[in-house]
């Protein structure tokens, strides 16, 4: 470990901040004289004292590490992730008191800013003696803001794949930084990343956008790929732009952050803002991402038509392929939702075919016992299965995402060959695949409302001079997270969770996993015995209570 020279400054924001808790001495590294890729820093840990919060390692362009983590731990094993301040690598940046304080929809609200030394817990299920543990810099507008009205120049960039609410997201922003802000400045970028320096931008008003928010997919359009981070910073500068809103899922949020590196290293004064969009709820720490709700209610109608479909016709089967690249949320949450559903089929459960305790098996019963039954099935889910029987053209989208082999149409075809040998049992199988339906949507009322808390706290956080984080709620409570947080692993469905059980217990499928494997994975992992295993999110080890979108 590398300890703090003694001699560099500490930045203006920590020396108060260190100073006001008298926790540590002012030799903490001045960001700008450790932005070379390979340097970082520690403070080696001193002993806390009650109630003192101190920074205890803080690092700065460790492009290996975590870039820009800001570790500050408080007594009884509290932790913060901070997230990096404009005034960590700007000195003497002028604050201005908040214009919300002069408007009277706000002032009138006792306790509308947010105290400055809020977090949120990101565990909420803890036993007496747990530590405190790690907490992240609650979200909402704060007292002193690090823009001027007329000094922002804000743009709005979409990226990756659909997701409901989209429109609405660019909608608040706009509308937040204007209504609340009195900011006229904001910039569209067409297209994704690869609009900044390939396409035109669209000026964007709170007339423009008032009515987007009824209209699936973004006005601003999207892509994958084409990330080109010089190009996306040369832009940027060259247009004057100070706040980079940037809505988009995993891929986009490792995107932002790259942008962010890039500007601190050229030391911008440019805030950059994440806001997690997936269809799939795969973003770490956040108890779910806009728009899934959304999905998985759109998921209900082709659920009901499989199942409608499978009812009527003698040994009906009702196949219904839902999105889910690597996590299977989708098609966990609408078959908990649809009650129709006798198996659901998702990328993190492997599943097989033949034999006892295999899918034709459970199929065999469930027809002879109700006559008919419904399949959910993840796109993600079988695809080392598939893979066996078809060959695999291993082939990416433009964002270096691989490409699915059709596990709805190859499973369809399995199954009727499997029936094909039983004479006496005739099939008749139904194949729905809404897979973009489902995204297309504009978003429902709740996603609207979330898509509003996400905007507007994106807009406080950056007025507040605050950069490089994701915003998010973590255990209901909005919150600005460090983007190495959300980008570091990607959500999953933990099936050993409790989420997963209570769903086998609801369709009564089988687990597909035979004894010996629960406990080869015991023995594999002594770490974890059946009790602590089966509390929700607890084997996770990232996002407690929320890890398996537990909401
Ligand atoms: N590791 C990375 N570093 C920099 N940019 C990236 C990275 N991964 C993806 N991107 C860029 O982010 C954008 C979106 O990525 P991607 O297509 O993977 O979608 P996403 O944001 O993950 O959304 P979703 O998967 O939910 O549709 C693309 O322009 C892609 O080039
Ligand atoms: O939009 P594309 O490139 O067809 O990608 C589809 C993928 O995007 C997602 O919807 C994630 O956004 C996945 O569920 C799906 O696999
Ligand atoms: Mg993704």
């Amino acid at each position: 470990m590398e300890y703090l020279p003694s001699k560099v400054a500490l930045p203006q924001k920590f020396r108060a901040e260190c100073q006001s808790n008298g926790a540590v001495g002012n030799h903490l590294p001045d960001l700008r004289s450790s932005l070379s890729p390979s340097s970082s820093v520690k403070v080696p840990p001193t002993p806390s004292r009650n109630g003192e919060v101190k920074l205890v390692s803080k690092r700065g362009m460790d492009l290996e590490g975590k870039p820009f983590a800001k570790i500050i731990q408080g007594n009884g094993g509290y932790v913060l992730e901070d997230v990096p301040h404009l005034t960590d690598y700007i000195d003497d940046l002028p604050k201005y008191p908040n214009p919300l304080q002069d408007n009277p929809a706000y002032s009138v609200v006792k306790q509308y800013f947010v105290n400055i030394d809020d977090t949120v817990a990101q565990k909420i299920v803890v036993h007496k003696t747990s530590p405190r543990g790690t907490h992240f810099r609650r979200a909402g507008p704060r007292q002193k803001v690090y823009f001027e009205s007329d000094e922002v120049r804000a743009c709005i960039v979409t990226c990756g794949g659909l997701c409901p609410g989209l429109n609405t997201v660019i909608r608040e922003i706009v509308c937040g930084l204007s209504h609340m802000y009195g900011v006229t400045r904001i910039l569209g970028i067409e297209g994704g990343y690869k609009g900044f320096y390939a396409r035109n931008t669209i000026p964007l008003t709170a007339k423009y956008v008032n009515d987007i928010h009824k209209r699936g997919g973004t006005v601003l359009g999207t892509s994958r790929g084409g990330q080109d981070t010089t190009k996306i910073v040369d832009s940027i500068q060259d247009r004057r732009i100070n706040q980079v809103y940037i809505i988009g899922g995993d891929g986009t949020q490792k995107g932002a952050s790259v942008i962010f590196e890039e500007i601190v290293r050229r030391g911008l004064k440019v805030s950059v803002v994440g806001i997690p969009k997936t269809i799939d709820n795969d973003i770490a720490v956040i108890d779910r991402s806009f728009g899934f709700d959304t999905a998985v209610e759109e998921a209900q109608r082709a659920i009901n038509a499989a199942h409608v479909e499978a009812e009527s016709g003698e040994n009906g089967i009702g196949v219904v392929k839902l999105m889910g690249r690597n996590s299977g949320f989708i098609a966990m949450y609408a078959t908990l939702a649809s009650r129709d559903v006798d198996c659901c089929l998702i990328p993190e459960s492997p599943f097989y075919l033949e034999g006892p305790g295999g899918l034709f098996e459970f199929i065999e019963r469930c027809l002879k016992e109700h006559g008919h039954m419904v399949i959910v099935v993840a796109e993600g889910a079988g695809q080392e299965l598939i893979a066996e029987t078809m060959r695999s053209a291993n082939s990416k989208d433009p964002s270096g995402n691989k490409l699915l082999l059709d596990v709805g149409l190859w499973l369809s075809q399995k199954i009727k060959d499997h029936f094909a040998k039983k004479p006496k049992m005739v099939i008749n199988l139904k194949y729905i695949d809404p897979t973009y339906m489902i995204r297309a949507v504009p978003s429902n009322a709740s996603d609207n409302v979330y898509c509003t808390l996400l905007a507007q706290s994106a807009v406080h956080g950056a007025m507040a001079g605050y950069t490089g984080f994701t915003v998010g709620p973590v255990n209901g409570r909005h919150a600005y997270i460090p983007f190495y947080r959300t980008t570091e692993t990607q959500r999953k469905v933990v099936i050993t969770d409790r989420m997963w059980a209570r769903l086998l217990s609801s369709t009564n499928q089988p687990s597909f996993l035979s004894h010996e494997h629960v406990e080869d994975e015991d023995e594999d992992d002594g770490m974890h015995d059946n009790s602590s295993q089966l509390a929700d999110g607890a084997s996770s080890g990232g996002g407690g209570a929320a890890e398996n979108g537990n909401i």
